[in-house]
């Protein structure tokens, strides 16, 4: 996939992937129990305000940091470029795209560099970075992992009013295409996006927006999925599933959601699949296909679909929410659009025991 430039001539930064994220947190103990004592993330560092956390494959300073404040929010998104004359790449790009663009200096976030952030088109805090402490790498420390071993971040699921604009934004970035949800009238119910050659760095999900629908960490295998649920069961802790464990169709990820102390959506996701070849095709899936979210047909709950964490402006504000300005086709009668809660038939019998007759 190639870039476009703007009509400053300005190319756009050098994105290699999904980097770190910030969510805000309203207990650190509690977030800190559920992300290091449940979650197994390794603490690089940790003041009384905020934990810095990476995963075993990871050697920059973090990949998610958890920081205290009022209400639970997503703080900022942040993208690894390529180089730091990539930093300045980015600097040039959003200003002549006439976004609230700003540089922050090395130490602005513990363990990273020089950056510039923005408050991106589609109202998102987004952070572009190259400099990062390095730390110690664990991943063949197996005498600290535990039996669900969560590798890297892997990818940042967005909720937008209009996903055709957001993927025309990210697209415009250089992001590849990997798969989409539509139906025959020319509806984007959802896209996921690449730069590194995997399946996504970010999803794109429809409704009221900005929110962020959640932070996506891998594992090597299944059963270290498996493993986590166990735990949840053993610990009476079980209501900290919002979905899963089970098989995509989108992505063909084995996947497991959670709901933190906060509420903020983790994913937990193995097992994705290559598109590093400029060629790579993307797949569509049709909003009537009841594989498309789960393969094995699992309903897929509510809340999943209409639940998502607020978002901070550059200034530390929750940003307004817009709702989608075309409610998606009726099919359910539901605002979140045909995408949630399809109503699933066998020939012209509906399915009664299907979610889409429940609600
Ligand atoms: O990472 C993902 C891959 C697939 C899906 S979906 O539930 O299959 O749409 C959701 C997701 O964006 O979390
Ligand atoms: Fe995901």
């Amino acid at each position: 996939p190639t870039a476009t430039a703007t009509t400053t001539g300005n190319p756009p930064p050098d994105v290699i992937r999904s980097g770190y994220a910030e969510l805000i947190v309203t207990d650190l103990a509690a977030s800190r129990w559920f992300y290091v004592d449940l979650l197994g993330l390794i603490v690089t560092a940790e003041d009384d305000d905020a934990i810095y956390l990476r995963a075993f494959e990871e050697y920059l300073h973090h990949s998610l940091v958890l920081r205290r404040g009022d209400m639970p929010a997503l703080g900022r998104l942040a993208y690894r470029v390529r180089g730091q004359d990539q930093v300045d790449a980015a600097e040039r790009y959003f200003r002549g795209i006439g976004v609230d663009t700003r540089r922050v200096p090395a130490g602005a976030t513990r363990g990273i560099g020089e950056a510039v952030r923005i408050t991106d088109p589609l109202g998102f805090p987004v952070e572009f970075f190259y400099d990062a402490e390095h730390t110690e790498r664990f991943t063949q420390r197996y005498d600290l992992h535990h039996g669900n071993a969560i590798t890297r971040l892997d990818h940042f699921n967005v909720m937008v009013p209009d996903v055709k604009a957001a993927h025309r934004y990210y697209t415009g970035l250089g992001f590849g295409v990997s798969e989409t949800i539509i139906d025959d009238e020319d509806n984007v119910y959802a896209a996921w996006l690449y730069r590194k050659q995997t399946v996504h760095d970010v999803a794109l999900t429809g409704g009221d927006g900005p929110r962020l629908h959640h932070i996506a960490f891998a594992t090597a295998e299944r059963h270290q999925i498996l493993h986590t649920c166990d735990v949840l069961g053993a610990l009476h802790k079980e209501h900290h599933i919002e979905r899963g464990p089970g098989r995509h169709g989108v992505s063909n990820a084995f996947y497991l959601y959670l709901r933190d102390p906060d509420g903020h959506r983790i994913e937990i996701y193995t097992t994705d699949y290559y598109t590093g070849d400029p060629d790579n095709p993307t797949v569509e899936w049709s909003v009537d296909d009841d594989r498309r979210r789960s393969f094995w047909g699992h309903a897929v709950v509510p809340s999943w679909y209409t639940d998502g964490s607020r978002v901070h402006d550059l200034d530390g504000r929750v940003v307004p929410l817009s709702a989608p300005a075309v409610r998606e086709a009726e099919r359910t009668g539901v605002i979140v659009g045909a995408d949630g809660f399809a109503i699933a038939t066998e020939g012209d019998q509906k399915i009664p025991f299907k979610l889409g007759e429940q609600v």
